[in-house]
């Protein structure tokens, strides 16, 4: 699956809603057993969340786009498939979400890009399946430091921390990507499968059995005013940076 929403691949209600679909339509097929995802905007995996989903709407809205989230993450974590994502650009917060998610995080090798869950630097908080999934690939210690500090980390410092796990130069990330989906293709489905369960259930039950109760949190904290007001002055500061 190529991403290719440009300018930065923001997660808008749409892009999540067909991305979901894509996700399902590949799991419902029996001759496709693993997805790569990567990307077809230059220099950027995708930008995250898309904040203007976040801002100044209804809480209507703030309640579908959220689900739609919710509704990502629940088909790539719990993917029977096997996932690998060919990280070719920067990756903040939920873009770093969509990496964490797969089995296999492969990365271009340029310092200039950067990968983290740097939510804490808009003034928002990552919510508690995005720390779960961040846990349970790079360890407590190193996801408490990094998600207090908001930290990105550039390629060399993510894979360092086993944020990715290997990085090659950009013009061979495919090539690797489609290495790596070979080598866990040998394996038999049903045992590789009942693994990944085994590993990722606990998270997942987690969200399933608080869904409601995330959706109603996310929709309170985003409609404060303090929370609408840190999320503006991020994106001024997105457009001032480009002027
Ligand atoms: C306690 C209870 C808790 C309950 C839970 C509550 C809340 C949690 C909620 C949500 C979690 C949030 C997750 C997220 O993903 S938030 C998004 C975080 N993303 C970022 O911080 C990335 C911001 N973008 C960048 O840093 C850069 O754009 C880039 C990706 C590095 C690319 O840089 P480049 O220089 O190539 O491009 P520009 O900066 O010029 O951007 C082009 C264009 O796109 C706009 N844009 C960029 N990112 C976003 C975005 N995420 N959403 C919307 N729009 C974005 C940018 O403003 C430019 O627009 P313009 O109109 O000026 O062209």
């Amino acid at each position: 699956m190529k991403f290719k929403s440009p300018p930065v691949n923001s997660l808008s209600l749409e892009f999540l809603t067909e991305f979901s679909i894509g996700l399902e339509k590949l799991e419902n097929n029996r001759a496709c057993r693993g997805v790569i995802i990567t990307s077809a905007v230059p220099k950027i995996f995708s930008s995250g969340l898309d904040i203007t989903e976040m801002c100044g709407k209804s809480v209507e809205h703030y309640g579908e786009f959220w689900r739609a989230v919710q509704e990502m993450w629940l088909r790539l974590y719990g993917s029977n498939m096997v996932t690998v994502a060919a990280v070719n650009g920067s990756s903040p917060a939920g873009g770093c979400l969509i990496a964490l998610s797969c089995d296999y995080r492969i990365m271009a090798e340029n310092p200039k890009f950067s990968i983290g869950l740097n939510e804490a630097q808009l003034g928002i908080v990552a919510p508690f399946w995005f720390k779960d999934t961040f846990v349970n690939v790079v360890g407590h210690r190193i996801a408490e430091r990094s998600l207090q500090l908001g930290s990105l980390h550039p390629a060399p410092e993510a894979q360092r921390l086993g944020l990715v796990d290997e990085l090659v130069p950009e013009e061979k990330l495919m090539e690797k990507a489609a290495a790596v989906m070979a080598q866990w293709l040998a394996l038999p489905d049903h045992a590789r499968q009942l693994t990944k369960t085994m590993m990722r259930k606990a998270v997942l039950d987690r969200l399933v059995a608080h869904r409601e109760e995330d959706i109603k949190n996310f929709i309170t904290f985003v409609s404060k005013e303090s929370i609408q007001k840190s999320l503006r002055m991020y994106m001024e500061m997105l457009k001032k940076r480009k002027s």
